[in-house]
């Protein structure tokens, strides 16, 4: 049994008579530790996809594993604890709470775990250590992600899912928060998923998947995946 697992789910939505199938029959697998990048264009069903896999959003049919459990089957409960114990999320927008330091958000995270980690470690290992106790006005978007980054990793998540994080961030520093996020895979054995439109970002993932009209239209494990400071788009 894979890590994850998606077999034939469907994510439907109803806007007034018509039915909008998001996700429309997917099926994929991860291996634990793989750095994973979901591909497709806008409207492809990516979001709909980490939603779910991320306890946000229940599939209307299909089963979902993570770790041997079937996430697809829980109750609303479980999904709660789902979210806050097992999954890290980054979004494009760092979302951190604006009066608290850098230390302070990871903290405030870590705080609703079983077993979080250090929290000023975890800002030392994305290379934050001395931006501990500065304000999110005081940092840099690059710097704000990597807080964001972090907060997600103290939870010591099963699973990190990165929705278009470098969106917001210029070229260099995007490079280099997916440098951290590649490192969260290789060094740190992390499981990572990371949704793009940017097809230039495959190259580093140990697995690629394709997303396009709701499906998994093609999944490649890359023998071979580059380093995230070589490649360019
Ligand atoms: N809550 C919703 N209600 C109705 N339709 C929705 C909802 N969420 C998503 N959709 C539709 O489902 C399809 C897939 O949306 P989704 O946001 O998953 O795509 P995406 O690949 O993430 O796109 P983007 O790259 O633009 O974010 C789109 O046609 C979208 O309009």
């Amino acid at each position: 049994m894979a890590f994850v697992e998606f077999r034939d789910v469907r994510k439907t939505y109803r806007m007034g008579e018509v039915e909008v199938a998001a996700v429309d029959g997917m099926t994929f697998d991860i291996e634990e530790g793989e750095l994973v990048v979901v591909v497709g264009p806008s409207g492809a069903g990516k979001t709909t996809l980490l939603n779910m896999l991320g306890g946000m959003d229940s599939c209307t049919s299909g089963t979902i594993v993570l770790d041997g459990r079937e996430v697809s089957s829980f109750d609303a409960r479980e999904l709660t604890y789902y979210r806050r114990y097992d999954i890290g999320f980054v979004f494009q927008f760092y979302n951190l709470v604006q009066n608290l330091t850098a230390l302070e958000n990871v903290e405030l995270a870590s705080q609703i775990c079983k077993d979080p980690l250090d929290a000023a470690d975890v800002l030392r290992q994305v290379g934050l250590g001395h931006r501990l106790d500065n304000f999110p006005a005081q940092l840099s978007g690059g710097e704000q992600q990597r807080v964001a980054i972090a907060r997600a990793l103290a939870k010591n998540p099963k699973l990190l899912l990165c929705d278009e994080p470098t969106g917001a961030l210029d070229y260099q520093t995007g490079k280099a928060i997916l440098k951290l996020l590649q490192d969260t895979s290789r060094v740190m054995g992390r499981t990572v998923v990371l949704i793009t439109h940017n097809q230039a970002f495959t190259a580093i993932a140990d697995r690629v998947i394709h997303v396009r009209e709701g499906r998994a239209a093609g999944v490649e494990v890359n023998e071979r995946p580059v380093s995230a400071e070589t490649i360019e788009w």
